[in-house]
């Protein structure tokens, strides 16, 4: 039976086990989830596009208007608050939403989770074993054989280094013997899953934060937003109460994007007119999410490179104010980064962790993109956390990074 998201709800055991997989490490002990509130059943919205309509009207009246504590620098206007839903009471909904109706928000993909990322995989993989097919059928693992590996892993992305690796991996167990493109493909997906083994880490969440502040930075396009709804729908599956900020005050569809992202899952979003201070938009948030008690709170950011010195200066200001309400906030600075841009993103790396305290990675469009091993160079060079993967543009197409996972679909092999 296919459930509307905001139609009725299932068991809350049915929506765990729709979950099997979370992006998102659950807590040791999940509080219960809120009873369901019955509630209008909705058409699924259509899945977002970079330049989306404006989101349907709210009815509901503004929620109270903010305290005016400590402001942060450069306050303006109120933000405005496009609660959960339209015809409920707002401040009651963050808490007493149904969790088990998000679960089911938009029909669910067919296939398995490995077999979504091995097809998503695949221009990066046929690209690799196409190559390892013709270098090794009928040949003898010799030096030039080896040379042009190397050469066939630098240019899917892997980088010299790992491609250095995984090259003399191979050759200290089989050189001078004759290798079958499977051997190949099962070693080198051995030594990939070494080298981004310890990088594989789920996106923790501290329950004793209220809230716990994740601040999401990147370069535009590369799937920020899109990355929030997912993570958001997770979380709200998983009975956490999520509060989404948009903080790239500078793009109206950026704010529309997520206003539609909140109410498909069900998350209050603090927004404010294009234009304005992103970091005062940023306490505020927070400052209602803390008033609400709301566990995790989400916000998404500008990613405009063109005015690096611009970026900077906003997005340590956002950290900055931000501080002011809780001194160990952002607890933590997601870097998205678009798969499909192969080498840049280890530009992107280091201009962010330059701008932010990067504290991990996700990495998205791997199904759109031939140069899905840039995830293998990245784990090499800069040891940072990779929390998830993103293979679509579907709410349920954000999944924890596994690092045995990815290395045998990289390889094209089965589980
Ligand atoms: N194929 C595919 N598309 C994705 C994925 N993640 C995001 N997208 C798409 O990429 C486009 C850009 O995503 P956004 O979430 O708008 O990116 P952003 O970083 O927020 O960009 P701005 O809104 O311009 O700041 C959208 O069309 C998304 O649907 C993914 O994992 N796979």
């Amino acid at each position: 039976m296919i459930l509307r998201w905001f139609g009725r709800k299932k068991p809350e055991e049915e929506a765990r086990k729709d979950e099997q997989q979370p992006a998102v490490q659950q807590p040791p002990a999940p509080e219960p989830a809120p009873e369901p509130a019955a509630v209008e059943p909705a058409e699924p919205e259509p899945l977002p596009e970079p330049e989306l309509p404006p989101p349907p009207a709210v009815e509901t009246p503004p929620p109270p208007p903010l305290a005016p504590p400590s402001k942060p620098e450069e306050r303006e206007d109120e933000p405005e608050t496009v609660p959960a839903e339209a015809e409920s009471d707002a401040e009651e909904d963050a808490a007493a939403e149904p969790v088990a109706a998000l679960a089911a928000d938009e029909e669910k993909p067919k296939k398995g989770w490995f077999a979504r990322l091995k097809e998503g995989l695949s221009k990066s993989s046929s690209k690799l074993t196409e190559g390892i097919t013709g270098i090794f059928t009928k040949r003898k693992l010799d030096d030039e054989a080896l040379e042009e590996l190397e050469e066939l892993l630098i240019t899917a992305d892997l980088g010299p280094t790992t491609a250095a690796k995984v090259t003399a991996e191979l050759a200290r167990t089989r050189f001078g013997k004759e290798v079958s493109p499977e051997e190949v493909k099962t070693t080198l997906a051995a030594e990939v899953a070494k080298i981004v083994g310890p990088v594989a880490k789920p996106l923790e969440i501290n329950p004793a934060l209220k809230p716990h502040v994740i601040l999401v930075v990147g370069v535009n396009g590369t799937g920020k937003t899109t990355t929030i709804g997912k993570l958001a729908r997770q979380l709200r599956a998983e009975g956490k109460t999520v509060m989404l900020a948009a903080g790239d005050t500078f793009r109206a569809a950026a704010v529309s994007q997520l206003k539609i992202w909140g109410e498909r899952t069900g998350c209050p979003v603090v927004a404010r007119d294009t234009g304005t201070d992103a970091a005062g938009l940023a306490f505020d948030a927070l400052e209602q999410a803390r008033r609400e008690g709301v566990d995790v709170l989400l916000i998404d950011t500008a990613g405009r490179l063109q005015n690096k010195t611009g970026l900077m200066e906003e997005l340590r200001k956002i950290v900055r104010v931000i501080k002011k309400l809780d001194e160990t906030a952002p607890h933590t600075t997601l870097l998205t980064l678009d798969a499909t841009t192969g080498q840049n993103a280890h530009s992107q790396v280091e201009v962010f962790r330059d701008m932010v305290n990067v504290s991990g990675l996700i990495l998205t469009k791997l199904d759109g993109s031939a140069r899905g091993g840039v995830l293998v160079s990245l784990a090499e060079k800069f040891k940072l956390p990779v929390h998830a993967i993103g293979v679509g543009e579907g709410v349920y197409d954000l999944r924890p990074f596994d690092a045995e996972q990815f290395s045998r679909s990289l390889m094209g092999l089965d589980a």
